[in-house]
């Protein structure tokens, strides 16, 4: 049986698709391309379509034997979804409505899906835990509750399985150094500074340092993208042994805020990073950090790739190899 990765041309679906055939597993990717690459899918079936459109996914279904889905294709940005909300309705809460309907006609029923730090909103407290107060603070974050929720429906209407993975922030890159992360543009944090380690811009802004900060700026917990990885292929193991649908926060822990990351990659590189200050971006919050004991107790997850140095110095490996990303 396959499964089958939308979005898998992207940052996280390759390096999951990577992971997935690494373990063996029959692939097939849907990829619009908008973000993607199609040189970061490294192997499996791939079709070039939107999942907005039912003719592609019930094509994709019918010529291939699927057992569950891993849903990454979104539109994914903070700062994008707070000027064009509308985008992030209709790709992510539309988009995953489409997946949903061509699932439930072909009868597959079990689904892991990319969630996101993002639908806590402010959290009260650190950790953040699952059982924790859900109220997004940007566009981005709520379209990705409704998801969710949706999701959520169709279990109790359709009998449904899924296990909803609440990601903080991604970084890092496969340590074959084939993949890594390319965004057009690039509006991520870590890649930005390193982009700017090497030259390719004069600075990184920092937005806003008058966060109830240590220093100002904002703390986040950044997680490996293969630890990522690994918890998506536990998820689908989870789902195959017919285990009940569960929600999951996927970080490392550990905050660090914007100047730390910045200092650490200046460590790492070698080289001088300009930081500018500039204004807060509308909808961040000022800390979050992740709870992840549930995922390490009940998936059995182990984020040994997550310490922050590692990750900048495995990134840094694909920026220095990789200057201009892809080829496409
Ligand atoms: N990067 C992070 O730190 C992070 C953190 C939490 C959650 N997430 C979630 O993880 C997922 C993957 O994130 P990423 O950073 O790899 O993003 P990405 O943009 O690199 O990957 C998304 C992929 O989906 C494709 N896509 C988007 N809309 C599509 C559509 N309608 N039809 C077909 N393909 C479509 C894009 O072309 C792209 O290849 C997203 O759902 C995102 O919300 C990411
Ligand atoms: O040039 C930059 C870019 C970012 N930041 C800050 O760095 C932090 C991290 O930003 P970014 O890398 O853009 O990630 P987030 O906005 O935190 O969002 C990521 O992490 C979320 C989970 O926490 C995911 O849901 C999103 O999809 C993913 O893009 C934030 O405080 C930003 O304000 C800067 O100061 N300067």
């Amino acid at each position: 049986m396959a499964v089958l990765v939308t979005g898998g041309a992207g940052y996280i679906g390759s390096h999951t698709v990577a992971a997935l055939l690494e373990k063996g597993e029959e692939v097939v990717v849907l990829d619009n391309l908008q973000q993607g690459h199609r040189e970061a899918v490294t192997g499996g079936r791939f079709y070039e379509g939107d999942l907005r459109d039912e003719e592609v996914l019930d094509r994709v279904f019918r010529e291939n034997s699927i057992d569950a889905v891993i849903h990454f294709a979104a539109s994914s940005l903070v700062g994008e979804s707070m000027k064009e909300p509308g985008k992030y309705y209709h790709n992510n809460v539309y988009g995953a409505l489409c997946l949903l309907e061509a699932m439930n006609r072909v009868g597959v029923k079990r689904i892991v899906f990319s969630s996101t730090a993002a639908t806590y909103g402010e959290p009260d407290s650190v950790p953040i835990r699952e059982t924790d107060r859900t109220q997004p603070t940007n566009v981005y974050g709520e379209t990705k509750l409704a998801m969710e929720k949706m999701i959520r429906w169709y279990e109790v209407a359709h009998e449904f399985r899924f296990v909803s993975l609440r990601y903080f922030n991604a970084a890092g890159a496969h340590e074959s150094g084939r993949i890594g992360e390319d965004h057009r543009p690039e509006s991520h944090l870590v890649p930005i500074i390193l982009q700017t380690a090497l030259g390719q811009r004069s600075h990184i802004s920092v937005f806003g340092e008058d966060y109830p900060t240590e220093d100002g700026s904002c703390v986040r917990d950044y997680i490996h993208v293969s630890d990522l990885s690994d918890a998506h292929i536990l998820a689908v193991e989870r789902l195959r042994r017919g285990e009940d649908s569960a929600i999951y926060n996927l970080g490392n822990g550990e905050g660090f805020s914007v100047k730390q990351v910045i200092e650490i990659a200046r460590r790492i590189t070698g080289r001088d990073i300009p930081a500018v200050i500039e204004a807060r971006r509308a909808g961040d919050p000022a800390v979050l950090v992740a709870s992840s004991d549930k995922a390490r107790a009940e998936l059995g997850w182990n984020p040994h790739r997550s310490n922050l140095e590692r990750i900048i110095e495995s990134a840094w490996a694909w920026h220095q190899s990789r200057p201009q990303g892809y080829n496409d």
